[in-house]
């Protein structure tokens, strides 16, 4: 019998597939005496792009390595694409990617055979075709067959950013993508994600000290401050939170403790 006339409808899909692409409740990090993360809980919405900013050492890395499943938190809660972290690592370590101009790729080894190694990590179905796609989407094909250690370092960042996208995965973790690129690059790289995303609904989380980064690219903004949270919303209600036109100033205030404007 066909009872979809009287059938009731279907709730909305529940469980991870409708839950936030991050959610950090009570997340602590403490080596020996220092707090590296105080007490930080924030949700990120799919489809989103969170700057997370803070002075040196105000605990974003060691957020990000947590949320990897990189780090274990002293106490506190990470989900990432619905699953708890790190014991759901599996499931979701392969929809996700990373990339820091910090940690290097294997010096010797080409572009062509680093992205291939990562790429047989994630499992990327036609890898060669992807990583072509790759190399012209991102500008690599001058370099493709060149050492990684025989490159500038825009061009170490711009393989880099190859590597995090290689699985086209569905949650970007960013720290500082835009390190040592020239203004021109820096912002084709800016647009490129901003692409990216719209183009694979994918969620972005970066750290960032390019302010105006953070402006043009972001819809949200976290600041951190000695591990804790000192402020979370849109950029501009963060500006005029502040009373500042640029999140430079806002970052300026906040670094030198100054108090920011009361809302009413
Ligand atoms: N493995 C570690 N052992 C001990 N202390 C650490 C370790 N990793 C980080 N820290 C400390 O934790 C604090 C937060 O460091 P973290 O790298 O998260 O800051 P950050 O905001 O990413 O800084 P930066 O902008 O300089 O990269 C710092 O005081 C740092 O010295």
């Amino acid at each position: 019998m066909d009872n979809s006339e009287t059938a009731p409808a279907k709730p909305p899909a529940a469980g991870p597939e409708r839950s936030a692409a991050i959610d950090v409740a009570h997340l602590i990090k403490l080596y020996k005496t220092t707090r590296a993360v105080d007490d930080v809980s924030f949700r990120i919405a799919r489809g989103s792009i969170t700057g997370l900013l803070g002075g040196n050492g105000a605990g974003k890395t060691t957020t990000i390595a947590m949320i990897m499943g990189l780090v274990l938190p002293t106490s506190g809660r990470v989900q990432v694409l619905g699953h708890a972290m790190p014991e759901g690592s599996a499931e979701v370590l392969g929809r996700m990617n990373f990339e820091s101009p910090y940690v290097d790729m294997p010096m010797r080894l080409t572009v062509r055979q680093n992205l291939t190694i990562f790429g047989r990590l994630y499992a990327v179905q036609n890898l060669a075709e992807r990583i072509e796609q790759l190399a012209s989407d991102l500008d690599l094909k001058e370099f493709l067959d060149r050492a990684n250690g025989k490159l500038s370092a825009g061009q170490k960042t711009r393989v880099a950013l190859a590597k995090a996208l290689i699985n086209q995965p569905e949650l970007l973790l960013l720290d500082e993508p835009t390190a040592s690129l020239d203004p021109d690059t820096a912002d084709w790289v800016r647009q490129h994600l901003a692409n990216y995303r719209k183009t694979h609904d994918a969620t972005i989380l970066l750290a960032s000290h390019n302010m105006l980064e953070v402006e043009r690219l972001c819809d949200r903004v976290i600041i951190m401050k000695r591990g804790r949270i000192e402020d979370d919303d849109s950029p501009d209600q963060i500006m005029a939170r502040y009373n500042r036109t640029t999140l430079e100033d806002v970052f300026l205030d906040v670094a030198r403790g100054r108090v920011r404007e009361e809302t009413p």
